[in-house]
């Protein structure tokens, strides 16, 4: 092994060239590895043999090997030597939670309840994979690391099935995570012990300490801070029996604060209506690319075909799925409902926090059916003699002022910066429908269900501001990016050199405004 601040280069067994230290922990050293035959890097936890026998370093590599989940890394091999142990596994490229409120302050409470939901669905995978539950017993913010917006979860030396954990002779944890019957040999551990420090991690997201202390209302809504008192409960009969409960409680909290109609009809909290400025111009992939998105994120979403596209039902084919009594099918765990026509009445499905409403090119049925809702999304395309589309799209939704008014549009350029250059043609009042819009430059992404990191920071992107906080940092940030190529790309063809057409400086200053 190499000796602490060693610069010299070190290949172990062969085949790993050690690069930097990722990291220090109670048992042991994780490096980052380059395979040299693979070319794939691989993060190796270095257990000094004083620290830990075989066996029970072995538990956490089996422990690995039963848990196979996008948010788990992959376990790839055990090694040894005279002086170490070594578990060689997938490596997450991101930061921990610690870090990362610790380098950027406290979350919001949307981002924390958001993360506080994927958490909940890690730990319920580890409390269901097995026969046995496997209980984790140190969520603490240093073992969850953030990859790209994805919550994944680090070092399962603690973890144990439930069986084991209560025949363990001594208890670990972290002060201000463990739960109180970690601190005593004959104190109970199930499920409810992880849902504890469930609790605390989602304190620890808003407040930046572990410290138990009385929240600032202003940081924290009374809803919240019942749940997270309810987590960290020291009787465990008053805590949520399951990871399974709190992530449904979190979940129905969260379509809570994303009601933004205040009539409180039933149904969903955000309805997004869709529509293309011309055949083939991408909405219905727009449409699945972000229903994947908000599925994986933990939002109960159901796309709805309002054109005679077929989309949905060759899909279900390609999977063999089946509707459900309400006509829905699920693809790839999203849900999706084709078009049956008038005729046809199916039980209003009611469960659902966000509906998503493809109608195709069908401007006219859309406005017209979305006099209540808030949000529009058009795909725009992407050629500059098709410019004509977009000022039928645009004109369509001018006309329809009174409905518009007060409502979210957002338009997607495919290519944007690349197919308008040196095309001129006029919009009119182009800048007043600036003026309440977003637009934002989509990547090319050949799977609607792919997880790819542009495809997945440009559905962030536009769904921070979708959903109205487009003013964090971070997706001032995206959408800015998006923004800033769309921009130029979108003057240029709206001929805003023209003096009819507004002026370049006032819409260079709503672009600023973002
Ligand atoms: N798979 C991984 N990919 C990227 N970084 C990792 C990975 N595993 C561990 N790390 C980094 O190494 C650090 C130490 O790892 P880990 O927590 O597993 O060690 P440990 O000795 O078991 O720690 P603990 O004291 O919490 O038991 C982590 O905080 C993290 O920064």
């Amino acid at each position: 092994m190499t000796k602490e601040g060693s610069t010299e280069e070190k290949i172990l067994f062969g085949k790993y060239r050690l690069l930097h230290k990722l990291g220090t922990g109670r048992t042991g050293t994780v490096w980052l590895a380059l395979h040299l035959g693979l070319e794939e890097y691989r993060a190796i936890k270095c257990v000094p043999r004083t620290c830990a026998d075989y066996e029970t370093f072995r538990r956490e590599a089996l422990i690995l090997k039963e848990l196979q989940h996008p948010g788990i890394p992959m376990i790839y091999d055990l090694e040894e030597d005279p002086e170490y142990f070594y578990l060689i596994e997938e490596y997450l490229q991101g930061y921990s939670l610690y870090t990362l409120i610790k380098c950027q302050g406290t979350l919001k409470q949307a981002d924390a309840v958001r993360y506080g939901m994927q958490i909940c669905g890690l730990v319920e995978y580890m409390h269901s994979a097995c026969k046995q539950p496997i209980l984790y017993l140190d969520l603490q913010p240093h073992n969850l690391i953030i990859c790209n917006g994805t919550v994944k979860l680090i070092d399962f030396d603690h973890a144990a099935s439930c069986l084991d954990a209560n025949q363990e002779e001594q208890r670990y944890g972290t002060v201000g995570c463990a739960a109180p019957e970690q601190y005593t040999s004959d104190g109970i551990l199930d499920q409810r012990t992880d849902v504890y420090a469930i609790g605390a991690v989602l304190r620890f997201m808003l407040t930046g300490t572990l410290k138990q202390g009385v929240f600032a209302p202003q940081i924290v809504t009374e809803p919240l801070q019942s749940i997270i008192e309810k987590c960290m409960e020291p009787n465990m009969d008053r805590r949520y029996e399951s990871a399974k409960e709190l992530n449904s409680v979190l979940r129905r909290l969260c379509i809570r604060e994303l009601t933004v109609n205040n009539d409180h009809r039933a149904g969903p909290s955000l309805i997004i209506n869709l529509a293309g400025v011309r055949p083939g111009a991408g909405i219905t992939h727009l449409s699945l690319g972000l229903l994947h998105f908000l599925t994986i994120q933990g939002y109960e979403v159901l796309y709805e075909e309002h054109n005679r596209s077929q989309a949905v039902r060759t899909l279900a084919r390609q999977v063999n799925a089946r509707p459900d009594r309400r006509g829905i099918y699920s693809v790839n765990g999203c849900f999706m409902k084709p078009w049956y026509g008038p005729a046809v009445r199916l039980e209003e499905p009611l469960d659902f926090s966000v509906v998503l409403r493809d109608y195709g090119t069908d401007w006219k049925i859309l406005l017209e059916e979305s006099a209540r809702d808030h949000v529009l999304v058009t795909a725009v395309t992407d050629s500059a003699w098709e410019a004509c589309y977009i000022q039928r799209a645009v004109s369509a939704l001018m006309d329809q002022q009174d409905l518009y008014k007060g409502k979210k549009a957002v338009f997607i350029f495919r290519h944007a910066g690349q197919g308008y250059s040196g095309r001129r043609f006029h919009i009119r009042d182009w800048n007043g429908l600036l003026k309440q819009s977003l637009l934002y430059r989509s990547p090319e992404y050949r799977d609607p269900f792919s997880r790819d990191r542009s495809t997945q920071l440009f559905f962030r992107s536009l769904w921070d501001g979708i959903s109205g906080e487009a003013g964090t940092e971070r997706s001032k940030r995206g959408w800015l990016k998006g923004w800033d190529t769309a921009k130029g790309a979108v003057l240029r063809a709206a001929g805003t050199l023209r003096p009819d057409a507004g002026s370049s400086g006032s819409s260079e200053r709503e672009g600023e405004r973002g």
